[in-house]
C-alpha cells in the first residue's frame, strides 16, 4: 500500500539545517505582543507542510496567515535551552511558531512545528519522552506567555505542573507539532491543554502525546526581565 504521508525530506529540509542569521537579514516587522520572544520568518522560508496540515485539519477552511507564523528569536534569547543544548544536526531542527488569534487578537492557540533528528531517542527509533515533554512544555509556555501579552498583561507566567500522557511512540527521524490551549483561568492560574501531533503512514494525524499544565503569572515578574 502506497504510504500516504508527507515524505521524510519535506518535513525535514530545509529547517533542519536552518541556521541564524537574524542580524544579517531584513525581516519583516513583528507585532509587539510577540516581538518579546520571536522574530519573523524569512520571506523565503515556506511554512512547513506539517504545520499546514495540523493548522488546516484543528480550523477546516480558515486561510494560514503567514505574518502569524515567527522563529523564537535567538538575540533575545540565546541560551534558551531548546535552541542551544539540544538543537543542531540530528536533534532539533529549527521551531516554527504559529499563532491563531481571535477578532481582538487575543491569542487563542499555538502550534509549534519542530524537526526531529535521530538523536533524540529514548527507546531504539523513537523519541525520548522528556523530550516530548519539554517540546509541549515549551508550547504551553509560548501559548500561556503570549495569551497574556496580548490580554494587555505581563506575559510572564511559568509551570507549575506538567501532566503528560504518552498515547504512542513518536518516530524518529520524524517531526511533530504541539498544539496548545486554553482550559481555563482562574485568578493568576491558567491552566492550559494540548498534545503532540505526528504523521501517521496513512497521512492522518496522531496525537502521540497528550498533555495538561498549570502555569502561575508570576506575582512580581522575572527579576531579569524589568524594564
Ligand atoms: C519584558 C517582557 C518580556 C516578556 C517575555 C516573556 C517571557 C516569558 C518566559 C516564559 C518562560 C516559559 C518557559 C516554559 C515554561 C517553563 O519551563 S517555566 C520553568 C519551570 N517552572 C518553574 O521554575 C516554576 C517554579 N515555581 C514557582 O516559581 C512558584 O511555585 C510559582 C509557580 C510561581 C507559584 O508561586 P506563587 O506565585 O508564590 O503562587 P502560589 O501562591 O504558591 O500559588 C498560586 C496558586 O497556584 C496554585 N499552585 C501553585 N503550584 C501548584 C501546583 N504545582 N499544583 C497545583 N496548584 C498549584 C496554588 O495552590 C495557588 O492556588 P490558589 O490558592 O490561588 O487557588
Amino acid at each position: 500500500m502506497r504510504c500516504a504521508c508527507l515524505p521524510l525530506e519535506s518535513l525535514l529540509a530545509p529547517w533542519m539545517s536552518l541556521r541564524r542569521t537574524e542580524e544579517a537579514e531584513s525581516l519583516p516587522e513583528v507585532p509587539e505582543v510577540y516581538r518579546a520572544r520571536y522574530s519573523a520568518l524569512p520571506a523565503a522560508q515556506p511554512l512547513p507542510p506539517l504545520l499546514v496540515l495540523a493548522l488546516s485539519q484543528a480550523s477546516p477552511g480558515v486561510p494560514v496567515r503567514r505574518e502569524q507564523a515567527f522563529r523564537r528569536s535567538r538575540t533575545n534569547f540565546p541560551n534558551h535551552f531548546l535552541h542551544s543544548a539540544s538543537q543542531g544536526q540530528d536533534a532539533l531542527g529549527e521551531a516554527v511558531y504559529y499563532f491563531e488569534a481571535d477578532g481582538e487578537g487575543v491569542v487563542q492557540r499555538v502550534f509549534v512545528f519542530w524537526p526531529l533528528g535521530v538523536l533524540l531517542e529514548g527507546p531504539p527509533n523513537f523519541c525520548h519522552g522528556g523530550c516530548g515533554a519539554s517540546l509541549l512544555d515549551d508550547a504551553f509556555g509560548a501559548f500561556t506567555n503570549t495569551r497574556l501579552r496580548s490580554m494587555g498583561l505581563s506575559g510572564q507566567a511559568v509551570t507549575a505542573y506538567l501532566h503528560v500522557d504518552y498515547k504512542a511512540p513518536t518516530p524518529l527521524p520524524g517531526a511533530a507539532v504541539c498544539a496548545a490551549t486554553l482550559d481555563r483561568v482562574e485568578g493568576r492560574k491558567v491552566f492550559v491543554r494540548g498534545e503532540l501531533l505526528v504523521q501517521k503512514p496513512d497521512g492522518t494525524l496522531q496525537a502521540s502525546m497528550e498533555a495538561n499544565a498549570l502555569f502561575v503569572e508570576l506575582k512580581e515578574g522575572f527579576a531579569s526581565m524589568k524594564k
